[in-house]
This record gives C-alpha cells, sequence and structure tokens, in this order.
C-alpha cells in the first residue's frame, strides 16, 4: 500500500520503517529539514535499538524515502499517517495545533480518496475536529481513523512488530477491510486487531497510559510505606506480581516516572475530565505522587548531607528517563540536576547514549565523564537515576577507590543490600531498608 507518514519522531519513523519492512511503500514528511537531510543520507535522527537494519534496508530497497513536501507525500499516498506531536497546552490540555494545521494543509492539498490516520495521542473528540477540519478545504471523500500507538521508547522496533495488540477506530466497513490488510503481517490470526468506534479508541490510548502510571505511582508509594515499616519493596512486588491479575509489568518503584508520554498524558486525561464537569480522582493522585517521588529522592541527597551541601561533588549515573534511549524529556535526572544546581553542587555526569542531547540542553552547567568510572573521580556521592544495564554489575572497588566516601543513592534499586553492606557502602535505595557502614567501637 501507498502511505505517507506525517512526523519523523520515535513514533513516525518507527511505523514508517516498520510499514516500509512488510513491503509497503513509505515515504515520510517532516517539517524539519535538517532532520530529511539525515535521514536521505541513511542517518537514524535519534537512538532507538533495531531501528537503523530495517531503515537502511528499507532505504536501499526504494520502499522508504523522506521529504519535507507535504504535497509529494499526499498526492502518492492513499493513507496519511500523522504522527505529530501533542504536547501540553499552558493549562495542561494536548495541544492539538500540528494535528489539525496539518489536517487543514491535507484538505488543500487532496485531489482523491485518502484515509487519514491519526496516531498521535489526541484526546476525545480529535477525530471529529480532524473530519471538520479537512472537510472544510477538499469536496472529495476522506475517511479519519483514529489508530493510538503504544509503542516503547527503547523497544519500539519489537513492540510495533509485535503488538500486544492494534486499535483502530472507524465505522467505514472499507477502512476496516484495509486495515486488516494492512496489520495481518503484524498479528496471530488477526485476534490483536480490534475495531471500535473512534472516541473510544482515543481514550483506549489514555486509559492504557493512566492505568500504567497508576501502577508505578502505587508502587512508589508503598515504597514510602516500606522504608518506614521496615519492610522491602522488591519483596512487594514479587510477592504481588505473581498475581497474574495484577501482573509482573511497571511494579518497578523508582524516582517516578517521566518521558514524553506518561506525565503528559496523565495530565492531559485529568483535564478532560475538569472540562466535562468532574474530576478523576485517582489520575490527580497519581500525579501527585509522581512528583513528590522524586521530591523526596531529592531530599534523600540534601540531608544526607545538611549544612555541608553547597560545593560537594556529585556524580549521575543515567540522564535519559530510561536506558535504551536518549530522549531526556521530563527525565527525572535533570529535575534532580537543576535543583541540586540551586544548591551550589558540582555534577558529572555519565550515560551511555543520552550526553549529546544533555549537553544541548545543560551546556557547561554540568560536566560529562568519558566513561561511569571516570564520572566518579573525586565525587562525594554517585547518584544512580536510570538503570542502564552496565550500571546493573559494576566493579565496586573501583568506584569505593574513585569517590571520596562510599556513598550511593540509588533511584533504581539495582544492587543487593547485604552485598552493599559487606562492601561497607551507604547505600542509600527506594523502599528498602537504608545500608549503613558499620562502626566499630
Ligand atoms: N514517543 C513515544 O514513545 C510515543 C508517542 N506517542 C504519541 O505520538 C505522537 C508523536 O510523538 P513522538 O514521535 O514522540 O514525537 P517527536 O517529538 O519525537 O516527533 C515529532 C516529529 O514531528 C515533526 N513535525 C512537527 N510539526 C510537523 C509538521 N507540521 N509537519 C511534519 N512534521 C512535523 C517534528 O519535526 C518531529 O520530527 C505524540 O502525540 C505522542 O504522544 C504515542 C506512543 C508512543
Ligand atoms: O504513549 C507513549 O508514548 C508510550 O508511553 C510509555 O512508553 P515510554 O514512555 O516509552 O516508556 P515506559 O517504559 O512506559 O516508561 C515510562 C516511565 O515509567 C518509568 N517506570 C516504568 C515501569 C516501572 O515499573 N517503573 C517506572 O518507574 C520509567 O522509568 C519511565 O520513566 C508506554 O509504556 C507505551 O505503551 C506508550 O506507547
Amino acid at each position: 500500500m501507498k502511505i505517507a507518514v506525517i512526523g519523523t519522531g520515535y513514533v513516525g519513523l518507527v511505523t514508517g520503517t516498520c510499514l516500509a519492512e512488510t513491503g509497503n511503500n513509505v515515504i515520510c514528511v517532516d517539517i524539519d529539514a535538517n532532520k530529511v537531510g539525515k535521514m536521505q543520507e541513511s542517518i537514524v535522527p535519534f537512538y532507538e535499538p533495531d531501528l537503523e537494519s530495517l531503515f537502511k534496508r528499507n532505504i536501499h530497497n526504494g520502499t522508504l524515502s523522506f521529504t519535507t513536501n507535504l504535497e509529494e507525500a499526499v498526492n502518492e499516498s492513499l493513507i496519511i499517517i500523522l504522527a505529530l506531536p501533542t504536547p501540553p497546552s499552558e493549562d495542561g490540555s494536548a495541544d492539538l495545533s500540528y494535528v489539525l494545521n496539518t489536517a487543514e494543509a491535507i484538505g488543500k492539498l487532496m485531489t482523491s480518496y485518502k484515509i487519514i490516520v491519526n496516531k498521535s495521542t489526541v484526546p476525545v473528540g480529535t477525530a471529529d475536529k480532524v473530519r471538520e477540519t479537512v472537510a472544510n478545504y477538499t469536496k472529495h471523500n476522506f475517511d479519519v481513523v483514529s489508530n493510538p500507538e503504544f509503542l516503547r521508547e527503547g523497544v519500539a522496533v519489537n513492540d510495533f512488530m509485535k503488538p500486544s495488540r492494534v486499535i483502530v477506530g472507524t465505522r467505514s466497513e472499507k477502512v476496516k477491510k484495509i486495515f486488516s490488510e494492512l496489520y495481518a503481517p503484524y498479528m496471530r490470526q488477526g485476534e490483536r486487531l480490534i475495531f471500535m468506534d473512534e472516541r473510544s479508541a482515543e481514550l483506549t490510548k489514555y486509559a492504557a497510559n493512566a492505568f500504567l502510571a497508576t501502577k508505578i505511582s502505587f508502587m512508589n508509594e508503598m515504597a514510602g510505606l516500606c522504608e518506614i515499616l521496615g519492610a522491602n519493596v522488591e519483596e512487594i512486588r514479587r510477592g504481588i506480581g505473581m498475581d497474574d491479575r495484577i501482573g509482573k509489568q511497571f511494579l518497578y518503584a523508582g524516582v517516578g516516572y517521566g518521558g514524553s508520554c506518561f506525565p503528559k498524558d496523565v495530565q492531559a486525561l485529568a483535564k478532560t475530565a475538569i472540562e466535562i464537569g468532574g474530576d478523576f480522582r485517582i489520575v490527580d493522585a497519581v500525579m501527585k505522587t509522581n512528583y513528590a517521588q522524586r521530591e523526596k529522592f531529592l531530599d534523600k541527597i540534601i540531608n544526607y548531607f545538611g549544612a555541608n551541601l553547597k560545593g560537594k561533588k556529585l556524580a549521575f549515573w543515567g540522564l535519559a528517563f530510561k536506558p535504551e534511549t536518549d530522549d531526556l524529556r521530563e527525565a527525572p535526572a535533570l529535575y534532580l540536576i537543576e535543583e541540586l544546581l540551586k544548591e551550589g553542587v558540582e555534577i558529572v555526569t555519565y550515560d551511555p547514549v543520552a550526553m549529546e542531547n544533555t549537553k544541548k540542553q545543560l551546556g557547561d552547567k554540568i560536566g560529562y565523564a568519558k566513561n561511569q568510572y571516570e564520572c566518579l573521580e573525586k565525587a562525594d556521592a554517585l547518584v544512580i537515576v536510570t538503570e542502564w544495564k552496565n550500571f546493573r554489575n559494576p566493579d565496586f572497588d573501583q568506584i569505593a577507590e574513585k569517590l571520596n566516601d562510599k556513598v550511593i543513592f540509588d533511584g533504581r534499586n539495582l544492587y543487593n543490600l547485604e552485598r552493599m553492606q559487606e562492601l561497607g557502602f551507604y547505600y542509600n535505595s527506594i523502599g528498602r531498608q537504608l545500608v549503613q557502614p558499620k562502626t566499630s567501637n
């Protein structure tokens, strides 16, 4: 099928590449000429594991191409997928200007029947707004489909190629037939393809993200209880996760969820509830807990140093909002760094892939180490914010040797408490007992 994907971010480029991989002809459009130039030279413009080989293969095969020219893409395609940003507006609702401006442009440019697909995360009623907008500018027939995306950064290709489900919001039988064919290569006998009305599809996306965020905030609250009651949140996680009704995933306590989606989508859902005259009390609590969680972690560091905080040097392992991505949007590390800088703390960081993006944001306000051990040189404590694999089993002798004091604040519970006790570290993690070096008397 001939497909245009508008917006080549994490969602658009992965979608375009994976659709090309199964034999479609995909033309990707982006407003950012610099980015398009890179992609035309076969350079993937961001870090996403497993994307590059598919991306290069399909460019080479001629099934994947890039342009800044929307008209060309609209003319050549039957299906036009919008994978555009929907950032939070000042009041917390989703900003639909990218989607609606593009809908207007498509309406003006189209010269035959098109299927306009919304893959961006958008509030209920957006499909209707897109339909109205396009209709204002064209006399040609078209359908508008809500096809929310559930991929995760870091495993995006796998999530697209083997989706847990694909939601297609449409009432058109013609579109259902076309989408059954389009998604057939990614389905096991089609049982994961779910058709519903557009409004339900739009709300399903928010329900999924808000529910996952709720699991995380629940566990973060539980971690707070564990610290006071002398329990271990990792045992609670294992103990409840074995129950299939609860499930093992998204039960990891930490420094609070970040990323470009959970914070904005949970907030947008709360805003939707307010707009219709109600409120969504659970979602409000989820947001509060999430912000409190990173503040609590910050307080642990501040309280440890007390009056001596100013002038201390801290080593940060991890900057991205989660491992396997260079995305810093709403990354808890950035919040912690900004707050500690205000306290006069010196910060040196290491992240396997997010350093370049961090430099763009923070410049020389912080230091950037070549590797995780250089980062520790003469620091007063190590702060772990992202659970990259290479932080999981480090050389503790080097850590002890390089740090001024054997002090670790671990926002991701990477290490075993007994081991840290044996090694003589001060080790402050999440929802587990504080480990302090034994004092000899
Ligand atoms: N990042 C993720 O993991 C997921 C994101 N989503 C949703 O998908 C949507 C897109 O998200 P991301 O891919 O993260 O965004 P992104 O910010 O990574 O990429 C958006 C792209 O659109 C381009 N763009 C902006 N205006 C344009 C225009 N008028 N014409 C053509 N291109 C334009 C930008 O230059 C950029 O390359 C959002 O609604 C998001 O909530 C949904 C599922 C997962
Ligand atoms: O709408 C979106 O954009 C996407 O948002 C999330 O994907 P993503 O933001 O890439 O990352 P997640 O793996 O969900 O992690 C989000 C945040 O939650 C945190 N998290 C996750 C799981 C957990 O148990 N504990 C926890 O603190 C992570 O550290 C991270 O900061 C969803 O998982 C995707 O299904 C969805 O498509």
